[in-house]
């Protein structure tokens, strides 16, 4: 049994390209919830046709959702870096920087996870407001709280939500009413919290829902606990890993003021240089490496750049948190020319905004505002230093890029047959409610014969570009994960 999809289809291919297709046909199987197969170009008259090349004579048992124009396909968009616990807390505090911020506004928020039940009222809306954005893979920090973080890996595990779950390890610099006892008791519990994760889908390697080792920043972490993290890193090389980096100054000197090098374990990089970098810190503990996802990166030095390009380890970006507790503009292009994984972030509440879609344009505007400021004469389109990002990139950065940050590419962020289904209906249409992408009438826009207005695929193109500038929630009908409706504006959850 299959659901069958017809209608436009947009999924990423690189940074510079995308396929557009405004008559595709995409088949998911029920079993699976994988793509079996796609059909690029199928003209209604050859439906039957081409079903019928896939063995499919009869329709019975079977789904066939065809898309009006002004709707299309999409991968669901990967969010690589977001704290639960901090969505009740958006738009508020929003006139502090970073560790401010951090002490004034966050931590007393997620200081009242310790009560569990304050966790059950929170989390239910919070996953399913996530999921309804369009997001179909997020990586979730939870609070220091063993009891609420699992609370919050049930709700994304019976919301049917790819993720990656994670208890924020900080046994120092962090408020008396908010702070681990020991490096032991953070370690122990972190290891509790994998394996009641990995407890809720029994001996399978394809789980929706992981685990992810979640030092909160290099500040909040005693050197033995970093040790420590290090050492279940290193006995494990499956488990991702998730911090914040070089996100702003005055954190990066608090760093390297902790970590001087004669601190750090003898053997590593940094110890042997006799100087600390923010990114030689996580690297002396064993914590960089393929499936590290770094947060910010927004003043990385040179060396720094060097070593997470060694370490193969990846970046979420998170543009509207950089901006709104001034942190700063991310080099995004620099790190793309440099072969550096990078994904997209809404971190919230730094970011005030769970949608990865504000995430893609204010990515979009901090590349513009590199690029005033670091003009360069350099014309190449398939470099980024010092260029906006085009709308391949974005698209990219926003799906595909978080695949490949989270270490999920072959699983996720693509619309491909052997991939997840894991894809976002979206409406344009003027029975979506946002006025701001009806404002064009998407069927006179069209003109098949290309001879007036746009062809099928300008515009599609056109509708992607309006869809994530102005689009919101209100555009997104459905939300599938794994083959699986889970969300979206049609989606009823069950009681
Ligand atoms: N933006 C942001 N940066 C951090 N660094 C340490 N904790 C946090 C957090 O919660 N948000
Ligand atoms: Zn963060």
């Amino acid at each position: 049994m299959s659901t069958i999809f017809y209608g436009a289809l947009v999924s990423p291919v690189s940074l510079t390209s995308y396929d557009a297709l405004p008559r595709a046909l995409l088949c998911v199987s029920h079993r699976t919830g994988d793509i079996q197969w796609i059909e690029q170009d199928v003209p209604a008259g050859s439906l039957q046709d081409v079903l019928a090349r896939h063995g499919i004579i009869d329709m019975s048992g079977m789904e066939l959702v065809e898309l009006r124009n002004g709707e299309f396909l999409i991968p669901g968009f990967i969010d690589t870096h977001t704290h639960a616990p901090q969505v009740p807390n958006i738009g508020s505090g929003q006139e502090h920087e970073l560790l401010d911020w951090l002490a004034q506004t966050t931590f007393p928020m997620e200081a009242k996870f310790a009560d569990d039940n304050f966790a059950k009222k929170a989390y239910g809306t919070v996953v399913r407001r996530i999921i309804d954005s369009g997001t179909t893979t997020c990586c979730y920090y939870g609070t220091l709280h063993l009891g609420a973080t699992k609370v919050l890996a049930d709700f994304v595990h019976s919301a049917g939500q790819r993720a990656f779950v994670g208890k924020c390890n900080m046994d120092r610099n962090s408020p008396d009413y908010y702070i681990e006892s020991s490096a032991a008791t953070s370690v122990e519990d972190t290891k509790s919290l994998i394996s009641y994760i990995r407890g809720l889908t029994p001996n399978s390697t394809t789980a929706l829902v992981q685990p992810i080792l979640t030092p909160r920043f290099a500040i909040s972490c005693t050197p033995e606990l970093l040790g420590s993290l290090g050492d279940v890193a290193r006995a494990d090389p499956t488990l991702t890993i998730q911090t914040h980096i070089c996100e702003n100054d005055s954190e990066i000197q608090f760093t390297k003021n902790l970590f001087p090098p004669n601190i750090l374990p003898p053997g590593s990089e940094a110890a042997k240089k006799g100087r600390t970098t923010y990114a030689g810190v996580y690297d002396a503990y064993g914590l960089l490496r393929k499936n590290t996802v770094l947060a910010h990166a927004v003043h990385l030095e040179d060396e720094e750049v060097e070593m997470i390009k060694k370490s193969n380890a990846g970046i979420s970006h998170c543009p509207t948190s950089n901006f709104n507790l001034r942190s700063g503009c991310a080099r995004v292009g620099m790190l793309l020319d440099e072969g550096i994984k990078v994904g997209l972030g809404t971190d919230v509440s730094g970011g005030f905004s769970p949608s990865i879609l504000t995430a893609v344009q204010h990515a979009s505007i901090a590349s513009k505002v590199v690029a005033m400021h670091h003009p360069s004469s350099q014309t190449s389109t398939t470099t980024f230093t010092s260029r906006q990002l085009p709308i391949s990139a974005l698209l990219y950065l926003a799906t595909q890029g978080g695949a490949d940050v989270c270490d999920l590419s072959k699983r996720t962020g693509s619309l491909e047959p052997g991939k997840a289904f894991d894809a976002l209906v979206v409406s344009l249409k003027s029975d979506s409610g946002n006025p701001n992408v009806w404002g064009v009438d998407w069927d006179a826009d069209l003109d098949v014969s290309g001879t007036n207005g746009k062809t099928e695929r300008q515009s599609l193109e056109a509708q992607l570009e309006r869809f994530l500038f102005t689009g919101d929630d209100r555009n997104i009908r459905r939300v599938y994960v794994q083959g699986r409706l889970i969300g979206g504006k049609e989606f009823i959850p069950s009681a």
